[in-house]
């Protein structure tokens, strides 16, 4: 691996770390972390991962500086990768992990000529992720101490950031922050679906397709009338732990509205869709809640097709939903069947151009 001469002086330190604080969203804090240690240890390649409770990796972010030589001057090009659900981790990197969560601290092991460090990275008094880099030596006093002030400043500044982006009740992520990552997501999803396609070279087998569902609770004014809203709201999150435990943790849910969700999976096809969405409901019709008895849950999904607008996803996923409610409630209604039907019909714009 080839290392550059470190960017450490205090004032660029500072001044990445201005840059760091200064965004707003969650994963582009994420992306900047890299940004910021990469040139701050002189190091072209780095990596982020998140783990989940069990120390799975849910997403992975690597981040690769080249320097190109374009006429007789060198500058430098910079790519980050998002890589969810990465299952491509190797036995080494898995072994540090596993150090490094248990030792709750910095472990490095060697490979080949180079040596493979990683550093915890903390939420909460548990071990949220990892940053990793390879290099030729080992890490100095001084860098040591640069790259645990910037990964504190990080969790804080990350923790901070990411409750302004979740719904105080429930803890799921709020609907700012699905309509702030729409696009993002999409182009994630796009540039996962074209990697499938192209195949070979694919660092991961990505699922053929992704889908997203709006969930909603049926007739929940009757159970605030009845039960008052402290009962209300414990259903609430008591919906979303169902829902939680139904879905995969690779999978995202948000709350939408009052009892409105909105959850976005990945499947295989239709049908393997199709089955994830009608646990979820089944999960809560059989499901006893304390006092209230038995709650029911209607949803309408639709292919989260990267080709269409994000926004016109979730009108046909609504528009399923709507029908579902229509047809007596309890039930997970798909858009393409449903103007297949001639119950609802086809919308005629929302598609982007791809690639
Ligand atoms: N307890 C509680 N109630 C909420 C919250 N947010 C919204 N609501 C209530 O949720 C209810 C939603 O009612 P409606 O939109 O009429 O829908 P519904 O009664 O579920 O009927 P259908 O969706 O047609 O089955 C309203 O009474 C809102 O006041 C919340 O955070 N807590």
């Amino acid at each position: 691996m080839t290392n550059q001469r470190p960017d450490s002086g205090l004032p660029s330190i500072l001044k990445k770390l201005g840059a760091m604080t200064a965004i707003r969203d969650t994963s582009m804090v994420e992306q900047s972390l890299l940004r910021t240690l990469g040139p701050l240890l002189g190091i072209l390649e780095t990596a982020f991962y998140r783990i989940d409770d069990n120390g799975y990796v849910i997403r992975a972010l690597y981040h690769a500086r080249r320097v190109v030589e374009e006429h007789g001057s060198k500058r430098i090009v910079d790519n980050i990768e998002e890589v969810t659900n990465e299952q491509n981790v190797s036995p080494e990197l898995r072994n540090l992990f596993d150090s490094v969560r248990l030792l709750r601290k910095s472990c490095c092991r060697k490979l080949g000529f180079d040596l493979l460090i990683c550093y915890p990275i903390f939420g909460e008094n548990q071990v949220l992720g990892y940053f990793v880099f390879r290099r030729d030596r080992e890490v100095t006093p001084v860098e040591d101490a640069i790259i645990q002030g910037v990964l504190e400043v990080f969790t804080n500044y990350f923790a901070l950031l990411d409750s302004s982006q979740r719904d105080q009740l429930t803890g799921l992520l709020n609907r700012y922050s699905l309509e702030a990552n729409l696009d993002r997501l999409w182009n994630l999803l796009s540039a996962k679906l074209h990697v499938n396609h192209v195949g070979d070279n694919a660092r991961v087998n990505y699922p053929e397709s992704y889908w997203l569902c709006v969930l909603d609770v049926d007739h929940f004014k009757k159970i605030n009338d009845t039960f008052g809203h402290v009962i209300g709201d414990e259903v609430l999150i008591m919906v979303t732990r169902l829902l939680q435990n139904t879905l995969r943790q690779s999978d995202l849910l948000y709350r939408y509205g009052g009892e409105e969700f909105v959850a976005i999976i990945a499947a295989n096809d239709f049908e393997a869709a199709k089955e994830a969405f009608e646990r979820t409901r089944a999960s809560i019709e059989e499901f006893h809640f304390p006092q209230v008895g038995r709650v029911t849950i209607s949803g309408g999904f639709s292919s989260a097709d990267p080709s269409v607008l994000p926004q016109e996803v979730i009108h046909r996923a609504d528009s399923a939903l709507y029908a579902a409610k229509e047809a007596g409630r309890n039930r997970v209604f798909d858009y393409d069947t449903l103007v297949a039907q001639g119950v609802i019909k086809a919308a005629s714009t929302g598609s982007i151009d791809l690639f």
